[in-house]
């Protein structure tokens, strides 16, 4: 009898198998991280060959680890991160070129091309995005175009697209023999290729980013079994796919409309879910499809997506060497009392939401003799609190809805200063889950879902417990000159980058 459920989180830097109980709890799990592939300044890569070993590599541990046979999974469920464009050859499985991500910025000049005829946001209404180089659709055209002999491949079914998720599926179910090549909705609908009425893929996106059809997988529930495994090992149910972010939502069980989270990770994500209806965004967020369960009604989300928040953290350390770990930002932040006037922003890929300005990059801004690296730290650990702000404030607006508190999960939710200083500049609690891997507990949640391991959507909520919360402390007054001086120096970060004609 199966008592068990697995889920894949294939995210930004590692991927993960983690294997969860009845009660959401973690039973065992597996890491690897992969590598960050730099080209050129603003390209982005990953080995979709090292993500697919490193994810067959901790399946096969993460297993072991919880002293399990693959028979005691009752299914296995997908999460991944999001837009991150691939292009394999069908006969022999391997990729035509190194996977696009998601932060990649290759394509601004295609995008602001589109822009120039109708705007950033005349897709908006079909898809819910913006025109941005963050979404598939330009990346895959980028590869389509840039990638010898693809284009004639593509247009004769021999060359595939997927985001990670169908990458994984189709090397889970047999790759080049039989694999299966599909895609769920919350994945599709961040390409800007699909419809968010009809949650299929549109014939118009399709003509304005030049994709032929025959390239796109088929568009699945995110809850619903779609086949077996036969690698690493055969016979388990694949019961849901979400991209990471929806995938937190799912786990952090913001099921009815009005709840709401935010993950921080390498970029941070907050999603509202907005219930059965797509609502439109005036304030620069993202809607997009938060769940499909077979047999209901689609939920959807409203989304504020910011590129760059725990990556700064890395950056910090990878590139200045001013800490030697992540989690040496803490100590470095609390040598000072203050952020000393030094403000960070990391528009390392542009800006994100709501700003959505590709033309914008980073910049310390405030330095003067007294800074130091204390200030310095303090300042990105805070432009992680400021951007979540920002995002917020427009979510509420969007959704004429006021969050009195916020559900946070990520590997930045360890950090205190950080959770503080968000409950001080949001002037509402932020709270931390008992179960903080919410983005593969997510996953696990829609495959068990599929395959009756649990029944309902209560039984979820049950699962579900506070493990701890801020109140905010600051007055009102320090508040307001705190986030002003963020917004004068968001300001001044735009229009960096000059277009070229
Ligand atoms: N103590 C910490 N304080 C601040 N940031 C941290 C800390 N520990 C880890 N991080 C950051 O959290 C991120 C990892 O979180 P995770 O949720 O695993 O990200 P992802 O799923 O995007 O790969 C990294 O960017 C790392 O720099
Ligand atoms: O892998 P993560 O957690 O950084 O998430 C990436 C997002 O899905 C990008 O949209």
């Amino acid at each position: 009898m199966p008592d068990a459920v697995g889920a894949i989180d294939q995210g930004t830097t590692s991927t993960r198998f983690i294997v969860f109980d009845r009660h959401g709890a973690i039973l065992a799990q597996a890491q690897r991280e992969h590598e960050q592939i730099f080209p050129r300044p603003g390209w982005v890569e990953h080995d979709p060959r090292e993500i697919w070993r490193n994810t067959h590599a901790v399946m096969r541990e993460g297993l072991a680890r919880a002293g399990l046979t693959p028979q005691a999974l009752a299914a296995i469920g997908i999460t991944n991160q999001r837009e991150t464009a691939l292009l394999w050859d069908r006969r022999t499985g391997e990729p035509l070129h190194n996977a696009l991500v998601w932060q990649d910025t290759r394509t601004d000049r295609h995008v602001a091309a589109l822009a120039r005829d109708g705007g950033r946001d005349r897709f908006r209404a079909v898809t819910g995005l913006p025109l941005a180089s963050y979404f598939s659709a330009s990346k895959l055209a980028w590869l389509l175009d840039r990638v010898d002999g693809a284009r004639a491949k593509a247009e004769e079914g021999d060359a595939l697209f997927g985001t990670v998720d169908s990458w994984l599926v189709w090397n889970l179910t047999g790759g080049p023999q039989g694999g299966l090549h599909v895609t769920d909705v919350t994945n599709a609908s961040r390409t800007q290729l699909m419809s968010l009425a009809t949650l299929d893929w549109d014939e118009g996106m399709l003509g304005a980013f030049r994709i032929p059809r025959a390239v796109l997988p088929r568009i699945v529930c995110s809850s619903g079994v779609l086949g077996e495994t036969r690698e690493p090992f055969p016979g388990v149910p694949i019961g849901g796919i979400l991209g990471d972010q929806q995938a937190a939502l799912f786990g952090q069980t913001c099921f009815a409309a009005g709840e709401a989270k935010n993950t921080y990770g390498t970029g941070c994500f907050a999603l509202m879910n907005t219930g059965p209806q797509p609502v439109a965004s005036t304030a620069g967020l993202v809607t997009t499809v938060a769940y499909t369960c077979e047999g209901h009604a689609p939920a959807y989300a409203l989304e504020g997506s910011i590129a760059i928040t725990g990556a700064l953290v890395q950056w910090l350390r990878d590139n200045l060497g001013l800490i030697g770990a992540s989690s040496e930002i803490e100590g470095l932040a609390r040598s000072v009392e203050d952020n000393g006037g030094v403000y960070v922003v990391p528009a390392f890929s542009g800006l994100y939401a709501p700003h959505w300005r590709d033309d914008a990059r980073g910049l310390i801004i405030g330095l003067t003799r007294y800074a130091n690296r204390g200030h310095i730290a303090r300042a990105c650990l805070e432009a992680t609190a400021y951007q979540t702000r920002e995002v917020l404030e427009a979510m509420e607006r969007d959704s004429g809805m006021a969050l009195a508190e916020l559900r946070c999960d990520g590997g930045m939710t360890v950090n205190d200063l950080l959770m503080q200083f968000q409950a001080d500049i949001l002037d509402r609690p932020t709270l931390r889950p008992k179960i903080s891997e919410t983005t593969a507990l997510g996953a696990a949640y829609a495959a068990g879902l599929a395959t009756g391991f649990w029944k309902t959507l209560g039984d979820l909520r049950d699962n579900w417990a506070v493990d701890k919360r801020w109140h905010p402390r600051i007055a009102e007054e320090e508040r307001r000159a705190l986030f002003t001086g963020w917004g004068r120096a968001v300001e001044r970060s735009f229009g960096w980058i000059e277009e070229e004609t």
